[in-house]
């Protein structure tokens, strides 16, 4: 990039930088140190999820000021900024959970407005965590500039009487404990050694599962998604974003260029291969809809249902995200997802050439049996599967990775709340072999659309996970195990199904035919739907009711922008 000129007349940045009438916005530029050479190479923000609420986004500032070296050496000028978070693992089992998925909207807009608000030319965007992961790549499909993602990188696993552990472990033994099989000791004990450094939680949860669909929907640089939060690795990987950036700048290579249909496709593949979290069928159509796609939770479930699954990755399966960076990373997974016809390996990246020609360096590692290859796969189809039917005609998603048995039937016990079923689940006032409800919980129900991990890790660890289904109009977290199907459309809070089952009816799932059915007449479901009538969900101001008034359908990703809106005119063409 050396010596690389840039026709300011062309960069969103001459707004602010260019001409007399620019006079005032240069005050405030040298205000900050900036020389008159800086201030007029590119503006490039660097945004970061830095705050001090969990470990997933703690060592987000350490490696933006990599990033901000790189841009610097390829001669732009980084303009950091950071934005808000919430964070799963502790906002998860009470009401702060309704502000998660809320924040992935709010991390999205927050950026979108700080870019246009100072008119920065490019984006590298440093997330660490579920929500603002998604975040992050919808600000970036949004805004159409030259973007690159970073993922600040997952927790080392910690370690309890000589068994590698993840947080996963400390939800589930919560479950022991309230059944008398986990002393207070040893529950003290595993919390304090279940998160040894920094980084996002460490299997194949949400936060691993998106950093996974970055590298593969091609926003972020081949390996990057791998390296755990403390590797000094990192740094290079974010000097080289940074650097790169400016070629993306030169090149005029822009998001939506990138995240095209077939770049979705391979996304949603690498989810399945993997085990991933069921909230890529949220994030997935939600990026989607930024780039004006077509793309829902059903197009995300065909895929699922072709996919091999590859990987055993927790929670399903044996390995963590660390494991699957010391044998090869995302692009090992890629390789032989590429290889047996898995991927489109024509889609453009950000490193400027397509999957296949990041591709051809990789060699598959046939010594290690983290990822195997995709002709002899755990299953040959994704470990997440899709369903349809009467109690679900907008959808439902259920992660069967790891799980004995694909098929359930039984009668209902309903719940209006999750609180009310983690009570129920607590106490034990359950019974084996009984679909447990949990309604009102959808994005506009809860509103906000609550992970339920500690309802699901809970009954997990009483042993009950495969003597019990649950379903939900709410999600579930990345880590959650066991007959659980979640995103259950449409919600009880718009008259869904979901809001029309009584205690006793007998519900069916088979997530080998993919369905969901309440055995109900279509008469029968009429005339309870006369009776049925909406609720208040308590929140009458503030961001949740705003969020709970602007969201749409779990199935198109749960945006608060629905009804086919995209942004049509990036902001850096004007
Ligand atoms: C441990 C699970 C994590 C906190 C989470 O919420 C997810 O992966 O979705
Ligand atoms: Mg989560």
């Amino acid at each position: 990039m050396d010596g690389q000129v840039f026709d300011k007349t062309k960069l969103p940045s001459r707004h602010v930088t260019e001409g007399p009438s620019r006079a005032p916005h240069r005050s405030y530029l040298y205000a900050m140190g900036l020389t008159k050479a800086q201030i007029h190479q590119p503006l490039v923000g660097v945004a970061s999820c830095w705050n001090e609420a969990a470990p997933c986004n703690i060592s987000l500032m350490r490696q933006a000021q990599a990033v901000k070296k790189g841009v610097a050496a390829a001669h732009g000028t980084p303009r950091e900024f950071c934005t808000i978070t919430v964070t799963d693992g502790i906002a998860m089992g009470h009401e702060g959970m309704k502000s998660s998925l809320a924040s992935r909207e709010v991390i999205a807009d927050s950026v979108e407005l700080t870019m246009r608000g100072h008119c920065y030319d490019a984006l590298v965007g440093l997330a660490g965590c579920d929500k603002s992961l998604p975040g992050m790549m919808m600000a970036m499909v949004r805004l159409n500039v030259p973007s690159i993602f970073i993922y600040g990188g997952s927790i080392l696993p910690g370690s309890f009487r000589g068994q590698p552990i993840t947080i996963q472990d400390v939800f589930e033994a919560v479950g022991k404990h309230s059944v008398n099989a986990m002393s207070d000791e040893d529950l003290d004990e595993i919390e304090q050694a279940a998160c040894p450094s920094a980084g996002a939680c460490g299997a194949q949860f949400t936060a691993n599962t998106m950093a996974t669909v970055s590298e593969a929907i091609g926003l972020a640089l081949p390996y990057s998604a791998g390296a755990p939060a403390p590797y000094e690795i990192r740094d290079r990987f974010c000097m080289t974003a940074g650097e790169m950036i400016m070629e993306l700048i030169a090149r005029n290579i822009r998001p939506r260029d990138i995240v095209t249909r077939k770049a979705l496709e391979n996304a949603a593949t690498v989810v399945a291969a993997s085990g991933g979290s069921t909230n890529a069928s949220l994030h997935l159509p939600a990026l989607a809809h930024e780039a004006g796609i077509e793309f829902d939770l059903f197009d995300v479930a065909e895929i699922f249902r072709r996919t091999p699954y590859v990987a055993d990755l927790k929670p399903g399966g044996r390995y963590v995200a660390k494991d699957l960076f010391e044998v090869g990373g995302v692009p090992l997974l890629m390789k032989t997802l590429l290889d047996h016809g898995f991927l489109h390996g024509d889609c453009l990246t950000v490193t400027g050439r397509t999957i296949a020609e990041n591709m051809e360096k990789v060699r598959w590692n046939a010594d290690q049996d983290v990822v195997l290859p995709a002709n002899k796969p755990l299953t040959k189809t994704g470990g997440v599967v899709g369903l349809r039917g009467n109690l679900a005609p907008d959808g439902a998603i259920v992660k069967v990775a790891g799980m004995k048995t694909q098929q359930f039937s039984g009668p209902a016990r309903c719940f209006d709340s999750e609180e009310e079923c983690f009570e129920a689940v607590s106490s034990k006032t359950f019974r084996e072999g009984e679909v447990l409800v949990i309604r009102y919980e959808g994005p506009k129900g809860g509103p906000g659309m609550r992970e339920m991990l500690s309802t699901t890790a809970a009954l997990y660890g009483q042993g009950m996970g495969d003597k019990v289904a649950l379903i939900t109009d709410g999600r579930f977290s990345g880590a959650t195990r066991g007959f659980c199907i979640g995103h259950v459309g449409p919600e009880a809070a718009v008259g869904g199904p979901i809001g029309l089952v009584r205690d006793g009816d007998v519900i069916s799932i088979d997530a080998v035919a993919g369905t969901i059915e309440v055995a109900l007449t279509d008469e029968e479901l009429d005339i309870r739907r006369r009776d049925w009538k909406p609720r208040d969900n308590g929140f009458g101001s503030g961001a949740l009711w705003k969020y709970g008034q602007g969201v749409g359908p779990a199935r198109y990703g749960a945006v608060t922008h629905p009804g086919g809106q995209f942004e049509r005119r990036a902001y850096a063409d004007v």
